[in-house]
């Protein structure tokens, strides 16, 4: 391979892609043959598939073959240092098995720790001692994923009583996530976080979404579900079970055929060191009306559950909300971990801390669905002020941001054209009762002028993947789950331990006792010659089962189509 003597950056990004796609090539051997080897040149591979003894039955023997050649390998193909590309550098990196473990990779102990440490706070021990912990079980690489949306519009469709209304969402929002990288979508509510979201997600139906969403240039495709995590606002959990059993059954229903029961449990387990719960796995989820873990520990779940099978974008509605300053810090602390471990992230926050603004890499800022900002995280407040708008005060940015979108200039200097306007406004809508959102339209003509022009050109530009790699975005899905027999049996399994308080209940039993005695009360002294009764009986009988059986057949019912409608068709996540 030419990539350890060429200098020159794009003969880098040219090699390292190549390595990647190399390395993404085995690793889906991994997945359909169930070999470890994924790391290393096409040499590596081959001669590793020809010889070695991983392709043996014995799986233990397989992953353990795997973790000794993707130690041997790593010195060989350590590119990360060699280019400023740091974005492909840590995606190259991570498909060569050398990020962190939210890629559930195998990292040597010490490697970990002489790498980039996750945080430098002291507050986040856990996390911390999470991510410097040794995962002992291997997935796949994480495939990079360049995300990119371009002029997003979304509608509806109103429905009056008399007539009907379009409504726009959104208006033309354009901006990108590498992998590598944490995309913060600020904005007041209602101003379009979670539509968007959805629509990065490919959770719109596409007639109603304009404008262009693409994964390393391929447009939405079926197969990117099994690539794409969503965590929703609302934590979709069963409250009854523990920690522990949550991520064991997502493990056991979710990852591939070609792991091991006790492989998906081992791999249950890494995710609960990786994410800081091993005090809290024994613990039941809770809920309303049951006590249970802690709201930050929830979050932390419904993470776990969507970064078990290794996602290359994961996307989060506001994963902080309702959380304490400190518990959001360690969640995006997280975050940002994991996207360090090569997975593209996109989030939605409400009002983040001074101290968690700084963890985002880049920042979309939404008003009533018009772009505003959209750029370094780092660079919004200098952006903001070049346009004449600056805090006062020494102020939080993402207090000062929202702040401004929202019009509540108390402590915000503005320039005089604004002001001027502001005060023409307020007084049409005084004499005329004229609404009309001054500041957004001048944020979102700033943003158009300043930078929006510059930035599409950026994300015109192809991104640094071989057309090889680009391309397996398409292939077909991933080799997941179980048959359906040995899903149905599982789901079983989970359904009596989620219910099993509801059906040992006192109140349960009672109901069943004194149904049994009133049926039974139909025999009472009834004369077992004649036939009318009997009859009469076998009818109630029969009656009771099919009722109670259907009964049964519909809270189940009712348990999936929440599951589907939480995941909005993508059935096979929580089945
Ligand atoms: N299907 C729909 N029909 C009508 N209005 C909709 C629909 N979907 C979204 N909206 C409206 O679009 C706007 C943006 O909604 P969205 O949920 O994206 O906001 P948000 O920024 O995520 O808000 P929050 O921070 O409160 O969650 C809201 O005013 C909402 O009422």
């Amino acid at each position: 391979m030419e990539m350890g003597t060429s200098s020159s950056s794009s003969g880098l990004v040219k090699a390292k892609s190549e390595t990647l796609a190399e390395a993404l090539k085995s690793s889906s051997l991994d997945f359909s043959n169930g070999d470890g080897s994924s790391h290393g040149s096409k040499q590596h591979v081959r001669a590793r598939t020809l010889s070695s003894p991983s392709y043996s039955s014995n799986s233990k023997n397989r992953w353990n073959t795997h973790i000794r050649k993707a130690k041997s390998a790593h010195p060989a193909l350590d590119l990360a240092g060699l280019t400023g590309g740091a974005a492909l550098s840590r995606a190259s990196s991570a498909s060569l098995g050398l990020s962190f473990s939210f890629t559930g990779f195998t990292v040597p102990h010490e490697e970990i720790i002489a790498s980039e440490r996750c945080s430098n706070d002291d507050i986040l021990e856990d996390i911390e001692a999470a991510t410097s912990s040794v995962v002992k079980f291997q997935a796949e690489p994480t495939f990079p994923i360049y995300l990119k949306f371009i002029d997003i519009t979304y509608k509806v469709t109103t429905k009056g009583m008399t007539s009907s209304s379009e409504k726009s969402i959104l208006n033309g929002i354009s901006g990108s996530a590498y992998p590598g990288e944490l995309l913060a979508l600020m904005g007041p509510s209602g101003s379009g976080k979670t539509t968007l979201l959805n629509a990065l997600g490919g959770r719109f139906n596409q007639q109603n979404i304009g404008g262009s969403v693409s994964y390393n240039d391929k447009p939405y495709s079926k197969h990117l579900k099994t690539r794409i995590g969503f965590v929703t606002q609302d934590d979709v959990l069963f409250p009854h079970l523990t920690v522990k059993e949550t991520l064991t059954y997502t493990a056991l229903l979710r990852l591939p055929k070609t792991l091991t029961e006790q492989e998906k449990e081992q791999r249950a387990a890494s995710v609960i060191q990786e994410l800081g719960l091993e005090r809290c796995q024994d613990t039941m989820i809770g809920g309303s009306f049951v006590r249970g873990v802690s709201g930050g520990e929830r979050k932390r779940v419904c993470i776990g559950n969507e970064i078990m099978t290794n996602p290359s974008l994961l996307l989060l509605d506001e994963p902080t909300s309702s959380l304490d300053s400190t518990t959001a810090l360690k969640i995006v602390q997280m975050l940002h971990c994991i996207a360090k471990a090569g997975k593209t992230i996109v989030t939605t926050i409400h009002q983040p801390s001074s101290r968690l603004f700084h963890r985002f890499d880049k920042l979309v800022v939404l008003s009533r669905g018009s772009l505003l900002y959209f750029g370094k995280a780092s660079e919004a407040m200098s952006y903001f002020s070049s346009i004449g708008c600056s805090p006062l005060l020494a102020m939080n940015p993402a207090e000062f941001l929202l702040d401004l979108v929202n019009g509540n200039m108390n402590d915000i200097s503005v320039p005089s054209a604004l002001k001027e306007k502001m005060k023409i406004i307020r007084l049409e809508l005084y004499v005329r009762n004229v609404k009309c959102d001054v500041e957004t339209q001048y944020l979102e003509e700033a943003y158009k002028t300043q930078i929006a022009v510059m930035e599409k050109m950026k994300l015109m530009a192809p991104v640094p993947l071989d057309e090889e790699v680009k391309l397996m975005i398409t292939c077909p899905k991933r080799e997941w789950g179980l048959s359906w027999w040995e899903q149905y049996c599982l789901l079983s399994l989970r359904g009596i331990k989620e219910r099993r308080h509801d059906y040992f209940s006192w109140l349960r039993v009672t109901q069943v006792l004194s149904t049994a005695i009133i049926l039974g009360l139909l025999w009472w002294q009834s004369d077992i010659t004649s036939q009318r009764p009997t009859r009469s009986g076998r009818a109630t009988l029969l009656y009771c089962c099919i009722l109670g059986f259907l009964s049964g057949i519909h809270s189940d019912l009712h348990i999936s189509s929440g599951e589907s409608n939480a995941e909005q068709g993508t059935r096979v996540k929580y089945v």
